[in-house]
């Protein structure tokens, strides 16, 4: 559509309040001039990307995000840079962002844990269908749309897996770095995280939670997994996060399974909102 061809300018919007500040950059309210519709400006500093070497990942976070459409995929319409900056036409998630509303909370009620986990699911779905892994599902990643459903933001860590045939025929010699440079992990990657996600919006932490890096490490590889007794959660709940966290990532429960799985029948809103 023409809006795919525009050639954005920094004076296509007007600049509103602040909405926070990203690792490269900050977010601002916008109003596209012409059609009067309110964005999201990510504003992004080019010496700081440079300086953390993450441009190919800017520019892979645009290319995968601007394609995905999806209720649960925040939009990505668009993207302009000037001297100094880059700036990415984003959605607008008016309910701000789902960790600061977890931390108010402490815990998620099972039901709406559940239906956040049902619409993350069928976003992953979405995703995957597609050959991208987000990789980085994390509280801090998601936000909240107008009617309170929950949007994934923030592809900088996604990537798009070749859908290589499992052995290369032929030598490998001729391929480049980039294509030799294997995508290591799948998409079971993000069945883990979903795992990860689930267990924090009941309990209000991450299962392999430790003071220092290596202890958490080492309970993640040793999926050294407790439910504490408060607060109290449902078996159902239990048993679904204890098919997500395996090690093997062949034996995880895929994300069509984890759909019909009771704890999401019986919990999740069917709006998905
Ligand atoms: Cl991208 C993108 C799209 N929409 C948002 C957004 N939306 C948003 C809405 C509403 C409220 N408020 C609601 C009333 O209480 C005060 C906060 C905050 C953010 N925030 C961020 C963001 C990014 C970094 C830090 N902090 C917020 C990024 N966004």
């Amino acid at each position: 559509p023409a809006v795919e061809k525009q050639r954005w300018v920094l004076n296509d919007f007007d600049i509103g309040k602040p909405l926070g500040r990203g690792k490269f950059g900050h977010v601002y309210l916008a109003r596209e001039k012409r059609s009067n519709h309110i964005v999201a400006l990510k504003v992004l500093f080019k010496s700081q990307l440079k300086q953390s070497q993450v441009e190919h990942q800017i520019r892979r976070e645009v290319e995968i995000q601007s394609h995905l459409r999806h209720p649960n995929i925040l939009r990505l319409y668009g993207y302009f840079y000037d001297q100094k900056r880059v700036y990415l036409i984003l959605e607008y998630a008016p309910k701000g962002e789902l960790y600061k509303e977890l931390q108010k909370c402490k815990y998620f009620s099972e039901k709406r844990a559940a239906t956040y986990i049902a619409s993350m699911a069928r976003a992953l779905i979405y995703c995957h269908g597609k050959h991208v892994i987000h990789r980085d599902i994390k509280p801090e990643n998601l936000l909240i749309g107008a009617q309170g459903e929950l949007k994934i933001a923030d592809f900088g860590w996604a990537v798009h897996t070749f859908n290589r045939r499992k052995t290369m025929c032929g030598t490998l010699d001729y391929l480049p770095p980039e294509m030799v440079e294997s995508v290591e992990h799948d998409a079971s990657v993000d069945i883990w995280s979903l795992g990860i996600l689930c267990y924090e919006f009941l309990y209000g932490f991450p299962p392999f939670e430790a003071k220092e890096h290596s202890d958490t490490y080492r309970r993640i590889v040793l999926v050294d997994l407790k439910f504490p007794p408060k607060p109290i959660v449902s078996s159902a709940a239990k048993d679904l996060i204890s098919k997500m966290l395996v090690k093997d990532s062949s034996e995880r429960l895929p994300l069509h399974k984890l759909l019909e799985h009771t704890w999401i029948v019986q919990n999740a809103d069917p709006s998905g909102l």
